[in-house]
């Protein structure tokens, strides 16, 4: 089967084998454009988008990943606008990535989208799942973070260092824990005043 009619059977959210001649090459062909967008640390900013398109579906103006970044094939990752990975990001895209404008990501966040198969016979033979993981406009996710298979961030959300979300997380609220639960709203009360032109 071709890569392009397995990429569409995993995007149906069925099992698939996760061991095909076509998908180890994909996999391989990520991790070598990832290397050129890692080494090209410092380069200017558009060469650096151009080599990021190479790899990613969608990339916003001024997206940049510190080093380094690691993903599992890149045609299923989009990034918005205005959006900073810390150090270490790891993205596993069997399944659609979709984050939107102004997001901020920790250190050392995970985003999966693929689980192996739980039946231990078919977990061996290679077969996986996928689900698509969506994170909205202005979500800042801490330290450590894992996003699991499935999850949708809302807009404005924040996700505090080492949680591991394993649900759904509305928006303007602020989660943590593992399992990430909500620990309040964000409200007006948290505008402290500040703007950029203070200091
Ligand atoms: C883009 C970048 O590079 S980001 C740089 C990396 N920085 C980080 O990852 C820091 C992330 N920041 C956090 O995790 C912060 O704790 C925040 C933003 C989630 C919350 O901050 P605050 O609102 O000041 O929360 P505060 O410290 O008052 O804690 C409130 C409660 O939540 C708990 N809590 C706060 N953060 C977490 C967490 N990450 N995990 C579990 N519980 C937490 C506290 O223990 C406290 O509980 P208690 O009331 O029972 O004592």
């Amino acid at each position: 089967m071709s890569l392009e009619a397995q990429r569409a059977h995993i995007l149906t959210g069925r099992m698939y084998n996760d061991l095909t001649d076509e998908l180890v090459a994909a996999r391989q062909r990520a991790v070598l454009l990832a290397n050129a967008y890692n080494d090209s640390f410092g380069a200017p900013q558009a060469h650096r988008e151009a080599l990021l398109r190479d790899l990613l579906d969608n990339v916003g103006p001024g997206a940049h990943f510190e080093p380094t970044f690691r993903c599992e094939f890149g045609y299923n990752i989009s990034v918005g606008a205005g959006f900073y990975a810390n150090f270490d990001a790891v993205m596993l895209d069997g399944a659609r990535i979709t984050i939107g404008d102004n997001v901020l990501l920790g250190p050392r966040v995970s985003i999966y989208t693929s689980n192996h198969a739980i039946d231990p016979a078919e977990r061996v033979a290679g077969a996986c799942y996928a689900k698509p993981v969506t994170i909205g406009d202005g979500v800042w996710i801490g330290g450590g973070v894992t996003v699991n298979p499935g999850v949708t961030i809302g807009d404005g959300a924040i996700v505090g260092s080492g949680a591991v979300v394993t649900r759904d997380v509305p928006a303007r609220v602020i989660a943590a824990g593992n399992p990430a639960r909500i620990l309040r709203e964000i409200t007006e009360q948290d505008a402290t005043g500040w703007r950029p032109d203070v200091l």
